[in-house]
């Protein structure tokens, strides 16, 4: 048996990472890996719906035809731990729908979503809230349905009565049905339920964008101090400098489609230079066509003046 001695040296060799490793380790290090997604939501909406057609349609018992529209078309991103993830896009763009895919309400048409850890999702309209029961009742639920103990329920009561901090709007609104509250108020309790509920990866949908600066301000600093403890979050916002000012990594949308990734800074003002062709493109349509229409007006306006002309001719009087 060889064993070494304290004189005896060793020789350590590095051995360079071959791309398998490092593969390895780049997926140890991801929260959320999105792979060629597709989400497409089924509809039965007519395009023209008059009543005249429901009824032909109904008489010769021809079905509303199915309309897909492919919300999320071919989506494919990697997240690691620790990021702050911006998504923005124009409305429609799909970026909700892609969050709802990420916590699990809506179910890939195609593709696959991979999500490592535990997620808390802060939709704009708080999901999940039973509207007939108080705020206090809400957060004793959320917490039951997180498997909490007693002391833990109490304990992040406290702290969350605390942060959503109701009292200073108006006064015992914690212990009234959440149907009677503000949206400001609701998104409130949402956002400090969801950052109490200790996530690893925190999906927001513009829940802050009910509430008021003060508040805005507050659940920011909240933000970020989840994100110093390493967690990841992924923030949907229309907010562009919200978004520049919390993300480290940015993807923008557009008809389904991710466009561009990678820093906040070159893809926030890509998306604001595009917007800006955007309106040019659209302002420039708009003269084209008041153009067009006034050409159409003069040239209606001088065969009138022709066909005057005319009938005076053929009368023998003068214009
Ligand atoms: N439940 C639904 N049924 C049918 N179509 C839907 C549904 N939800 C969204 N859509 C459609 O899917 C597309 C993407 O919508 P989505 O809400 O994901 O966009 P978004 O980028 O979040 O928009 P916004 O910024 O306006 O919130 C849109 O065309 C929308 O009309």
């Amino acid at each position: 048996m060889s064993s070494l001695s304290a004189s005896e040296t060793v020789e350590t060799v590095d051995v360079p990472a071959t791309p398998k490793m490092i593969d390895k380790q780049k997926e140890s290090r991801l929260a959320i890996k999105v792979e060629d997604l597709h989400l497409y939501y089924r509809t039965k909406a007519e395009a023209n719906p008059t009543l005249k057609a429901a009824l032909i349609r109904k008489a010769k018992r021809q079905k509303v035809e199915q309309k897909v529209i492919k919300a999320v078309d071919g989506v494919s991103f990697e997240v690691p731990h620790g990021t702050v993830l911006g998504v923005i896009g124009h409305n429609g763009a799909g970026k909700s729908t892609l969050l709802r895919a990420l916590s699990g309400i809506l179910p890939p048409t195609q593709g696959r979503v991979e999500v490592r850890g535990r997620v808390s999702t802060l939709l704009a309209l708080g999901v999940g809230f039973n509207q007939n029961l108080t705020g206090r009742e809400n957060i004793i639920l959320g917490g039951l349905a997180q498997g909490w103990s007693k002391d833990q329920i109490r304990e992040k009561e406290n702290a969350i009565i605390d942060f959503a901090d109701l009292d200073m709007l108006s006064e015992g609104a914690m212990d009234r049905p959440m149907k009677t509250y503000s949206s400001g108020m609701y998104a409130r309790v949402a956002f400090a339920v969801g950052v109490h509920m200790d996530p690893d990866i925190l999906l927001v949908d513009e829940a802050l964008s009910a509430g008021d600066a003060r508040f805005k301000e507050k659940a920011t600093e909240k933000m970020l101090e989840l994100c110093e403890n390493a967690r990841t979050i992924v923030l949907v916002s229309h907010g562009l400098e919200t978004v520049r000012h919390m993300s480290n990594h940015c993807i923008w949308m557009d008809h389904g489609h991710l466009v561009q990734s990678g820093d906040p800074d070159e893809v926030i003002d890509a998306y604001i230079e595009q917007q800006r062709k955007d309106r040019e493109a659209a302002d420039a349509k708009k003269r084209a066509a008041e153009a067009a229409e006034a050409k159409e007006d003069q040239a209606l306006a001088a065969k009138a003046e022709r066909t005057k002309e005319a009938l005076h001719k053929a009368i023998g009087e003068d214009v």
